[in-house]
């Protein structure tokens, strides 16, 4: 776990540490860094140097890799008289170690390394053509880039493109981490990313919010003397006509995850009396299994319909653990009165797992607006229905309503597919069966998807044609090999 910063603490904390000469040790961090990337000092580097700060930093670094016998060509795109004072120190100790400036990348040059010094956090407007070209012709020169802070274009706070941004191979970001380099289209873009805290000791600084880039809390190993009835018993509510799968999935994923028992309740006119593959899910009524179930799911595959509407009313009120996702958050934005019944509930006892398209219906507004900063958005749905949210998709965001926030790191490409958001919903409705409590069960339940998918990844399977039901057989493994220290 990483702590993650906004852009005002990262100037309160250079403010504060205005007298080290930050920037000399940005540079030789990130010359140290090219070196190791380079290996021989024959090779030569590009070094682009903005009209910022991030500028100076690349300028710092060029001067550490001519030391060192590299061959350097700058590309510089600022102005002397407008550069801030450390990073025209930095522009005239270049200059005066012999180095040359370039104002455009020249034409036959022949490098095997680009450092990317144009914009760090101080990017605060979409790139105008000029530089989006420049960043374009980098991009297709097929190098390897090191990014220094965060790969320019690329917004720290949103992790939005703004206009055009370096595809970097690594990026090495200074004194603490950026949401950006984690959400949206950050992970596209940042390559491996490496942290130089430049020798500050920032811990007791207030800090944004967390990266989730290993397993949280775990639940403990299971006592010898245990039964079904120890480990919970989830209820899954949904499965209208043509949409059996969701809930199969949901139901199947909880029991892989370690629920004693599962109940699935399907809405469909003709329900499945029997899941042939998966014989241990006990298919039930609708109406009978809020009263079987410790802990709900409600949603996958619900529908629209005045049943889905009445179940929904039904058990909303219910004081037990519930996870609500698809339908159940589409019907939430149509009827008020449920909005009412879901702020009523007990605190820390829901979870609503939107995707970005649920997340808009839920808050009346467009798919790009929920993107545009998907943790405001995150937060303005937990606050609003005093609910944990796990905003999904490439760097899931959890946001709770006290205003924390975290970044899930796991996962890749290969869950774009059908199903995965069910599956989600069966492993945490599992931790939650278990008794894990729920920010722990929502925390690791996201990460533990993520990461099934990564583990398959790392075996050949996907990212093309990766399924939802090979992700909860790998989360199964996974999370066993966690808890007991397998390998
Ligand atoms: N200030 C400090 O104490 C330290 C700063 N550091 C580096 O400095 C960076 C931040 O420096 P700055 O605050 O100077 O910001 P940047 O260097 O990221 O960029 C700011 C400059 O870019 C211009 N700019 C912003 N958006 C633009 C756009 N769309 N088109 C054209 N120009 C645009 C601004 O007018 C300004 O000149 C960090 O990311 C880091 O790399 C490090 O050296 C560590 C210490
Ligand atoms: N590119 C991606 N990178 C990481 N995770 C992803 C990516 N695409 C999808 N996911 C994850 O897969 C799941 C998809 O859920 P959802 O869109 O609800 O699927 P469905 O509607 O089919 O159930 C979410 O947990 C989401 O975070
Ligand atoms: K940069």
């Amino acid at each position: 776990m990483h702590p993650l910063y906004d852009l005002a603490q990262l100037r309160e904390i250079e403010q504060q540490h205005l007298a080290e000469n930050l920037m000399e040790k940005a540079g030789l961090a990130a010359a140290g860094l090219a070196s190791k990337l380079l290996q021989s000092h024959e090779y030569s580097v590009l070094v682009l140097a903005g009209p910022g700060n991030n500028g100076g930093d690349a300028l710092v670094a060029a001067r550490h890799l001519k030391a060192a016998w590299h061959p350097v060509t700058v590309v510089f795109t600022g102005q002397r008289e407008a550069l801030p004072p450390d990073a025209a120190a930095a522009y005239d100790a270049w200059l005066a170690a012999g180095g040359e400036l370039c104002a455009e990348i020249p034409a036959h040059g022949h490098w095997q390394l680009v450092i990317d010094g144009l914009f760090g956090i101080g990017l605060s407007r979409p790139l105008g053509s000029r530089y989006r070209a420049l960043i374009e012709q980098v991009n297709t020169l097929g190098l390897p880039v090191l990014a220094l802070d965060i790969p320019s274009g690329l917004c720290m706070t949103t992790g939005r493109v703004l206009g055009a941004a370096i595809h970097a191979s690594h990026t090495l970001s200074f004194i603490g981490l950026k949401p950006g380099l984690f959400t949206l289209d950050g992970p596209d873009h940042v390559g491996e990313v490496h942290l130089d805290a430049l020798g500050l000791d920032i811990q007791h600084h207030d800090v944004a919010g967390v990266l989730i880039d290993q397993p949280p809390a775990l639940p403990c190993p299971r006592r010898r003397n245990s039964h079904k009835g120890s480990h919970g018993s989830v209820g899954v509510i949904g499965g209208a006509d043509y949409m059996v799968g969701a809930a199969i999935l949901a139901s199947r994923a909880a029991l892989l995850l370690g629920a004693g028992r599962v109940y699935c309740g399907l809405l469909s006119p003709q329900p499945l009396a029997l899941d042939t593959a998966q014989a241990e899910l006990m298919l039930r009524d609708v109406a009978s299994v809020p009263a079987l179930s410790s802990v709900l799911v409600i949603g996958p595959g619900l529908g629209n319909s005045s049943a889905a509407l009445a179940m929904l009313h039904e058990v909303l009120p219910q004081a037990k653990p519930m996870v609500l996702d698809a339908d159940a958050l589409n019907l939430l934005a149509d009827h008020p009165e449920l909005q009412t019944k879901l702020r009523q509930r007990a605190p820390g006892s829901t979870v609503l797992t939107p995707h970005p398209g649920e997340a808009a219906t839920l808050l009346a507004c467009s798919n790009a607006e929920v993107q545009a900063d998907r943790i405001a958005t995150a937060l303005k749905l937990a606050h609003s229905y005093q609910a944990i949210i796990v905003l999904k998709g490439c760097g899931s965001i959890i946001a709770l309503p006290d205003g924390r926030w975290f970044i899930n790191q796991s996962g890749n490409p290969g869950m774009a597919s059908a199903g995965m958001g069910d599956t989600l919903c069966g492993i945490i409705a599992a931790l939650l069966a278990q008794a894990m409590p729920m920010e722990q069960a929502v925390l690791l339940g996201v990460y533990l998807h993520g990461a099934a998918a990564d583990a398959l990844l790392g075996r050949g399977i996907g990212p093309i044609g990766l399924t939802a039901s090979e992700v909860a057989m790998s989360a199964r493994a996974l999370l066993n090999a966690w808890v007991y220290g397998r390998e």
